[in-house]
Formats: structure tokens, C-alpha cells, sequence
């Protein structure tokens, strides 16, 4: 059986079974406390385990001569009932050799009674023992499939205790307790279920069949000397019934553990016996295993493995919910996509990482279908195709990727494609992202497929080494990826509230601008990410801090979910969202000047950095607009009073569709001597705006620092001279 089929099992059964493994693991767990209470607080009786059944019925019988009766308990307590000396009842815990009186039996208390009887049958009587019994065999299962999953993992069963390398602590734990515990479980199901099925007859036990032995002895014994009372130890007896008199046709009872026997009081011989059937024996042995009712030590350990029932719960279900957590949703059939994510992953990480890319291509329009590698066919219209995939086992596939080779084989693709492969896996392993490396030579081998990128891997799902990859795949491509590490975090975001307090709307200008008002920390530069659709499906925008406040400047697209719903808002509403610290677009404190370059709304964040130049640090200003409307003599506006107040040392802006047309490439062009004079001391370029318009302002750098600075711009790129934020 495959992993998968394995997991599967393991998890069904312990979805089925969780609540009722819950109640009795709690209640397990404090009848195991008062099992280990009982055991230790029982009086002990010296040198028990070697006193003879002669020892003891002589020596009672010397201080109660009308006993009737000796029960011996599972905590070796043994209890004396009879008539005392006045002819009135009496019942005592008792010294089995001297007789003398230890305690009074005490019954269970009422809250252990509850206990045991939620346990046992959750107060449903019948129906709820065949409940508890039946989970107690789906426990059982539990366990073998937990094993089989513990073996496959640690690659065989001779590695079964070596050392587990996991991802995340419940995944640590719940194999880590899961060896540790797994004996203690096993006997606590088996045993359970052996019960289970004994009671419902499933298994039968035999009738008991009485055999009886012929009497010829005319010799008499006193007690002390009967030979089977001298040969059986007191620790083997559950039970002695006393002969009522002395009439040589009353006898001793004695159960033993695997037996009963009647004894002749005056010859000393065994009258009859009853052989109990193993299913007798294994019964009680079950119960004694089952309760820890016999050994102080047992319970305690049973009761651990009871509590830890409720950690494999918890952990599982851990392990579930991020395995399962990212849905694969596809808004477009996989014969017309243009982009092919393929993933392989097996605890969900990476198909969360990939499902990130996802969303953004599809956010920018793109014809985007994400599938496991298992799933992958005919791309008639791709053009690209990014495979993401971890690697398990001996460098093996994930359990969604097996199919993988085969498939690659069975369709060939007849248009170009290019690939890119990022590898997901953990440097402990010897076999580092052994599979994407395959997966990646073997692309390199198909008809029509050429490589995009060279491979990337990311060891433990390292946000910053995938942002490492994002980059190097901007680099390269038209589409433009999210390079903001917080994006990627898997945690779930928290949302904080936030209140409207002004949108601003031109009525010939679909630029608006709003401002919040939030309790959280944030500079200029940073993100605001909302959920217009109030799933996980995140939207980012470049925030301003203008007098404390946060101001987006938002672009009203027909289509655009975002800004339709911040359009929308009014004053005093309230919205969910989550700011996103973007550091490396911060304005660095050390610099001494800032060259801003940006178009549209990408004046946004640069806003809220003139806005807060309060120490007058230099700060130039080159944004690129279509118009010059309203909204945009509103920025011009504020330009001014702030060169006035010394926050802003110069701005220029370009109109592309007004009279004289104009880009802000060329205002860059003409500014190149300023440019390139401040960045050879250290000035820091801040680009945001569009992608198009980043690529072809840094063609513009490029040029300028290589004619006045002979350097390239990616020399200032690798000193953080150059902080980009395009989308
Ligand atoms: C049982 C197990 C075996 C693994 N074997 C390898 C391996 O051979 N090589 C490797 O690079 N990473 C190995 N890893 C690490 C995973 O590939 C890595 O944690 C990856 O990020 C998991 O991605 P996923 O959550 O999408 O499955 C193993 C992880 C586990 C839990």
C-alpha cells in the first residue's frame, strides 16, 4: 500500500473515533491516577508474594474460626468476611498470616465511579459499551497504520528510533510520542478490543466443565499440612471460600488465577476442578494490562499514553489542517493556460508557497493553472511552466508527484515552453532537493521545453531564499512576482481594524485617494494588504503616512476587486486589513539624499516620506502622470508648500498626454548629471509606479552612471542604492 493510502486510513479512522478517543482518553487518564492511588495506598503486607494459601488459612482461621470467605484483590489487599467472636458480621482488609485487622475495604468514590462508567460505556449501557469497544478496535488501527507511517517515514524499520528530522513541532511530536508510547497504546487498544469482543461475543468462551476426581485417601491432614495448600502461593489466589462446618462433604473453594479447585478439608485431596479456558485467563491478564489495576508503574504509564491520545489529537489534526489548508482553485481550464504552476508537495507547504505565485499572475490577468504534478496532461497554449516540489523519502517524490515521470513521457508538449523548477526540501537530508533536480534534468531533456531559470531551492521553506528566487525570476521576466518576504509567511495574518476617514474621489479622474486611521505602527513605504473578498485572497498597496494617518492613492480599475471595494468606502467606515512592513522601500535614515522616481499612483508612498522630512534631508521628486487634472495639481500643490517648508529640495513632473509629451525617463535623462553626482555619494533612488515603467527608467540609470560614473547600475543595486516597489 502506498503512503497516501496509509495516511488516509490513519486519518479517517482517527477522524471517526476523535470524540469518543477523547472522552476516554480523559477518563482513561484519571482511572490509570487512581489505579497507580490505589495500588501505592493499599496496605502492604510483608513478604506477600511468598506466603502459602496454608500459612494464611491457618492463621486465620486461629483468629476468626467462622471466617467464610478471602478476596484477594488486584492490589493484593486481602479482605476477610466471616462472623467475629459476638456472632455479628464482619468484613476487613487483614494481615493474611497474623489476622490482624489493616482497614475497613472502602468502595470507590462516587466521582471514580462516574469516571469509570463514563469509560466504560458513556451511560448509554449496551449501545455505549459496543461505542467504547469498537473505538477501542479503530484505536488499534489507529496504531498499526501510525506505525506503518512512523517506518515508511524513518525509511525502514531498522531506523525506527533513529532520529526524526521534522518539519514543525506537532509533526515532531506526534511522531516523536507516537514511537515512544506506541507499545503502551498498542496493549491499551488490544486489550480493549479483546474485552470488546468478548463481551459481544465475537469471541466465545467455552462453557466451564467441572471435572471430578475420585476420593480413595483415608489418610487426614491438619490444614497446615494439606499438600495443595502448601504448594499454592497466596499471590496466585483471587478467591477462598471457607466449608461452612465441619462436615467432611463441605469444602474449600479456592479460585486461582487459571483455575478452581474444591478441597477435602480432612484428606486434603482436590474433589473436583475447573479448568478455565485461555480466553478466561487473557481476560483477566487483559484487564490487569488494560487498568494498570495490578502495578503502580503500569498505571502510571498507561495513564500517560491515555493523556498523550489527547496530544496525538491535537497534533494530527495540526498536521491536517496545514496539509490541507491551500485549496488548488483554477479559474481557467488547463488546454487554454498560458502559465503552468505544477506542484509537488507533501505537507502543504510548498503548494502554499506556489499557490501564492498563482494568485498574483492571475491578479495580473494572467491565464494561470496550478495542479500537482500528478496531474499533469496536454498545455496546448502554455508557455511557461513553473514546477515547485519537495523531496521525501531517499531523495523520492512527494506522494502527489509520483506519477510524474510517467506522465512527462506520455504527453509531450508541441509548442516552445519555458521551465523554471524550484526545489523544496532540508539540507539534513543527504539527498537535497534530489526530486526537483530530477524533475528539472529531466525537462531539460523534453522536445520544446527550454529553461527559463536555472533551478532554485530553498532549504525548511525558507522565505527569504524564495524571495531570492522571486527576484532572480523578476530579473527575467515581463510578469512581475511579489518580493515582499512577509507575503510568503505562512502564518495566518492577523487583521487589524481600521476607520475611513476620507476618500477622496475626482469625478474625471479615476485616481482616488483615502485616508485611515489605525492604531498600528507603520512608516511610508510600507503595505497595506486588504481582502476584498474577505477569503485569503490578499491585495497590496503602498502606503503614506501623512500626519499620522495612512493614505493610499488608488487607480479605480473596471475590473479590479481591490479597488473597487476601497472606491466604495466611506467616511467613518470600517475595514479589516494588515499593514506589511516593506523595509527595503523605507527611506534609509542614513542617507542624506533621496532621488524619487515614480508614475501614478506609485507617488503614493513618496507622499508620506516628503510628509515626513521633518529633518530636512534632501529629497528630489521625478513622477510621471497622463494629465495634468485635478488630482495631480493637488500633488503639485503639495509639492510646493513642502519645498517651501524645506522637506522637498526640487520636483518635476511629466505629462504624457498633454501638450509637449512627456516621460519620466526623459526627465531623468535630462536630470543625469544630478543623478549620477548623488548617487557616487551615496544617494539613494527610490522607484515606484508600474513595472514597465521601473524596466525602462533603469535602462535610463543604467546609461547615465555607465557615461558619468563608469559604473552599471547594478553595482548601485548591490550597494541598496536602488530600492524599487513596482507592481
Ligand atoms: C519524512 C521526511 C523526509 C524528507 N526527505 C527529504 C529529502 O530526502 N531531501 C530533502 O531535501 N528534503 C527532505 N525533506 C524535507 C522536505 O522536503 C521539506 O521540509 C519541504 O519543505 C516539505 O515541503 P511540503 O510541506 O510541501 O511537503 C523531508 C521531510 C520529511 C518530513
Amino acid at each position: 500500500m502506498t503512503k497516501s493510502v496509509w495516511r488516509f486510513a490513519h486519518l479517517v479512522l482517527a477522524i471517526f473515533s476523535f470524540l469518543f478517543l477523547l472522552i476516554a482518553s480523559v477518563t482513561g487518564t484519571i482511572l490509570a491516577v487512581d489505579a497507580a492511588y490505589e495500588k501505592t495506598s493499599a496496605p502492604s503486607i510483608e513478604n506477600f508474594n511468598q506466603i502459602t494459601v496454608a500459612q494464611s488459612i491457618t492463621g486465620l482461621r486461629k483468629v476468626f474460626p467462622e471466617i467464610l470467605e478471602l478476596n484477594i484483590d488486584a492490589t493484593n489487599s486481602v479482605i476477610a468476611e466471616g462472623f467475629n467472636d459476638e456472632g455479628e458480621d464482619f468484613k476487613a482488609i487483614v494481615n493474611p498470616v497474623t489476622g490482624e485487622i489493616l482497614a475497613q475495604p472502602k468502595p470507590k468514590s462516587e466521582f471514580i465511579e462516574w469516571v469509570t462508567s463514563f469509560h466504560r460505556s458513556l451511560f448509554l449501557h449496551e449501545t455505549g459499551r459496543f461505542i467504547v469497544g469498537f473505538v477501542s478496535f479503530l484505536l488499534l488501527l489507529i496504531t498499526i497504520s501510525g506505525t506503518v507511517l512512523i517506518i515508511k517515514r524513518q525509511l525502514g524499520i531498522r531506523n525506527f528510533f533513529s532520529k526524526v528530522i521534522s518539519d514543525f513541532s506537532a509533526q515532531y511530536f506526534h511522531v516523536v510520542a507516537g514511537r515512544l508510547l506506541l507499545i503502551p497504546i498498542l496493549i491499551i487498544s488490544l486489550t480493549g478490543s479483546y474485552l470488546f469482543m468478548l463481551r459481544f461475543d465475537v469471541i466465545s468462551k467455552p462453557e466451564l466443565v467441572e471435572i471430578s476426581h475420585e476420593s480413595n485417601s483415608t489418610e487426614e491432614f491438619s490444614l497446615e499440612d494439606i499438600p495443595v495448600f502448601k504448594e499454592t502461593l497466596l499471590s496466585d489466589v483471587t478467591k477462598i471460600e471457607f466449608p461452612f462446618s465441619d462436615d467432611p462433604e463441605e469444602f474449600f473453594r479456592i479460585k486461582l488465577k487459571d483455575k478452581e479447585i474444591q478441597v477435602n478439608q480432612i484428606t486434603g485431596e482436590i474433589v473436583s476442578e475447573i479448568i478455565y479456558p485461555k480466553e478466561t485467563v487473557f481476560e483477566t491478564l487483559s484487564l490487569d494490562l488494560h487498568t494498570g489495576r495490578t502495578n503502580a508503574v503500569w498505571a502510571i504509564i498507561l495513564g500517560i499514553a491515555s493523556l498523550n491520545i489527547l496530544v496525538f489529537i491535537y497534533t494530527g489534526f495540526v498536521i491536517t489542517f496545514k496539509r490541507t489548508s491551500v485549496k488548488i482553485k483554477n479559474k481557467f481550464k488547463p488546454t487554454d493556460a498560458e502559465i503552468v504552476i505544477l506542484v509537488g508537495s507533501e505537507g502543504g507547504s510548498t503548494t502554499y508557497f506556489a499557490n501564492r505565485i498563482h494568485q498574483q499572475f492571475l491578479n495580473s490577468g494572467k491565464k494561470s493553472y496550478f495542479a500537482t504534478l500528478n496531474e499533469y496532461q496536454q498545455f496546448p497554449k502554455a508557455s511557461e511552466l513553473i514546477v515547485l516540489a519537495s523531496t521525501y523519502g531517499l531523495g523520492e517524490a512527494p506522494s502527489n508527484a509520483g506519477q510524474f515521470k510517467k506522465l512527462v513521457a506520455k504527453f509531450p508538449q508541441s509548442q516552445n515552453i519555458h521551465f523554471s523548477v524550484l526545489g523544496f526540501g532540508s539540507t539534513k537530508y543527504a539527498d537535497f532537493c534530489a526530486f526537483a533536480f530530477e524533475v528539472d534534468t529531466m525537462l531539460t531533456q523534453q522536445n520544446n521545453f527550454n529553461r527559463k531559470l536555472q533551478i532554485h531551492t530553498i532549504n525548511k521553506k525558507s522565505v527569504a531564499e524564495f524571495v531570492n528566487w522571486v527576484n532572480a525570476y523578476n530579473e527575467i521576466s515581463d510578469i512581475k512576482i511579489e518580493n515582499v518576504s512577509a507575503i510568503y509567511q505562512m502564518k495566518l495574518p492577523k487583521l487589524s481594524k481600521f476607520t475611513v476617514l476620507e476618500n477622496k474621489k475626482n469625478a474625471n479622474d479615476s485616481v482616488f485617494q483615502i485616508s485611515l486611521q489605525t492604531k498600528k505602527k507603520f512608516q511610508s513605504g510600507d503595505l497595506l494588504a486588504i481582502y476584498p473578498a474577505n477569503d485569503a485572497q490578499e491585495r497590496l498597496y503602498s502606503i503614506a503616512k501623512v500626519n499620522g494617518n495612512l493614505q493610499l492613492v488608488v487607480k479605480l480599475h473596471e475590473f479590479g476587486l481591490g479597488s473597487q471595494f476601497l472606491h466604495r468606502l466611506q467616511k467613518n467606515d470600517q475595514l479589516k486589513a494588515r499593514i506589511i512592513t516593506n523595509e527595503h522601500f523605507h527611506v534609509p535614515t542614513d542617507a542624506k539624499s533621496v532621488i524619487m522616481i515614480g508614475n501614478g499612483t506609485g507617488i503614493a508612498p513618496f507622499l508620506g516620506m516628503i510628509n515626513e522630512n521633518i529633518s530636512h534631508k534632501e529629497m528630489h521628486l521625478f513622477v510621471g502622470f497622463r494629465h495634468r487634472n485635478e488630482t495631480v495639481l493637488g500633488y503639485e500643490a503639495f509639492a510646493k508648500s513642502h519645498q517651501e517648508k524645506k522637506q522637498l529640495t526640487d520636483f518635476t513632473f511629466a505629462f504624457s498626454r498633454e501638450e509637449n509629451p512627456k516621460y519620466v525617463m526623459q526627465i531623468i535623462e535630462e536630470q543625469a548629471q544630478l543623478i549620477a553626482d548623488k548617487l557616487a555619494v551615496g544617494a539613494v533612488i527610490m522607484i515606484c509606479g508600474s513595472l514597465k515603467m521601473q524596466k525602462d527608467v533603469e535602462v535610463v540609470l543604467d546609461k547615465i552612471v555607465a557615461t558619468h560614473n563608469d559604473k552599471s547600475l547594478t553595482f548601485y543595486k548591490e550597494q541598496n542604492q536602488i530600492k524599487t516597489d513596482c507592481y
